[in-house]
């Protein structure tokens, strides 16, 4: 085992994702401009000592999730330290989040992407942490690889996984596009979302799929106007539709006006992906007239960086 020499702190800030995109379901995601932030410092543990560990939740999740090792941050930077072969440090986490949980904007991917970039950035110069290996990592946690790339690494991002594990292109997003999300109040998990797939799908429908998740990668990074057409999805939107109601006739009535409006993620959220800035605002006054419940519009741009960390002041010895 190695341990970290020093107490060193770091700050991470993580993109919220938006994943499946329509018809690209467990693979095209697309990294947003809503961040998280995480301030972690992590402190040798000395012999005899035990270890120890806080959460400081600011802003979304504030309240709500767990502040012991059983938060999934704490959790990423655990299973982290321990695949990197490195005793367990002690933790201080300070969170800044602004990413809306359950709403499929990618939080857990955003929550383990920073827990693995903060394990990065505190090992710098001690374990060199390669791409595939942070890729694999975030994977293994989040279960599919579809949100974590696009919060690694930015941009529009294809996700792919093999025996030895997952790999991503990234790509860049044609300038004329301009995504909206709205965000309901409401939630609904992933986990919740995923257990309403059946465990096989008609042919058919299998390759209606590869047309328009193939015409999708050419929509996005070539030919905005096609966005619609390469939006359609018969894998997982109407097998999760009884979920989420006003998402499923909310998107319905977006697409009949001629807008490329699929479930964010696993949803209940609407990404509408505009070819041209007007379609967002056409998008968000359909919103507002059609909704019942309250929709937070947000008018984001693709993020094209991903995630980063920086070295930050260790303010104070928490552990000494
Ligand atoms: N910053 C965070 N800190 C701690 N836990 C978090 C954080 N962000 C998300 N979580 C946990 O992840 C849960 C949400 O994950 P879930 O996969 O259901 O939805 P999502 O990631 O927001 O949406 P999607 O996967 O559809 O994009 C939260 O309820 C919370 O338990
Ligand atoms: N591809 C995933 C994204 C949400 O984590 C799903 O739709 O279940």
């Amino acid at each position: 085992m190695t341990h970290m020499p020093e107490a060193a702190s770091v700050l991470v800030k993580v993109p919220a994702t938006s994943a499946n995109l329509g018809p690209g379901f467990d693979t095209l995601g697309v990294a947003l401009s809503h961040y998280d932030e995480l301030v972690v410092t992590a402190t040798p543990v000395s012999e005899g000592v035990p270890r120890t560990v806080s959460v400081e939740v600011h802003g979304v999740g504030e309240g709500e999730v767990p502040t012991d090792e059983s938060n999934l941050v704490v959790r990423a930077i655990d299973y982290a330290f321990t695949q990197l072969g490195v005793d367990l440090p002690s933790l201080a986490l300070v969170a800044h989040n602004s990413i809306p949980h359950g709403r499929g904007l990618g939080s857990s991917a955003a929550a383990i992407v920073s827990g693995i970039m903060a394990v990065k950035g505190l090992l710098e110069g001690v374990v060199e942490v390669s791409s595939s290996t942070l890729l694999g990592l975030a994977t293994d946690l989040e279960g599919h690889p579809d949100n974590v790339a696009p919060a690694l690494f930015g941009g529009l991002t294809i996700a792919w996984t093999t025996p030895e594990g997952p790999s991503h292109k990234r790509l860049l997003v044609h300038r004329g596009v301009s995504p909206v999300l709205f965000v309901p109040e409401s939630t609904l998990s992933t986990k919740v979302a995923r257990a309403l797939q059946p465990a096989s799908v008609p042919h058919a429908d299998a390759t209606f799929n590869v047309s328009r998740s193939a015409l999708l990668v050419a929509a996005l990074i070539q030919s905005p106007e096609l966005l619609l057409a390469a939006t359609e999805d018969r894998l997982h939107q109407s097998y999760r539709a009884s979920a989420m109601p006003e998402t499923d006739s909310l998107i319905r009535v977006l697409r009949e006006a001629g807008l490329a409006a699929v479930v964010s993620g696993a949803g209940p959220s609407i990404l509408v992906l505009g070819s041209d800035p007007a379609q967002r605002l056409l998008a968000a006054d359909l919103v507002a007239e059609h909704a019942v419940g309250a929709w937070r519009p947000l008018m984001l741009a693709v993020d094209l960086r991903g995630a980063t960390v920086v070295p930050h002041p260790v303010e104070a010895e928490p552990h000494a």
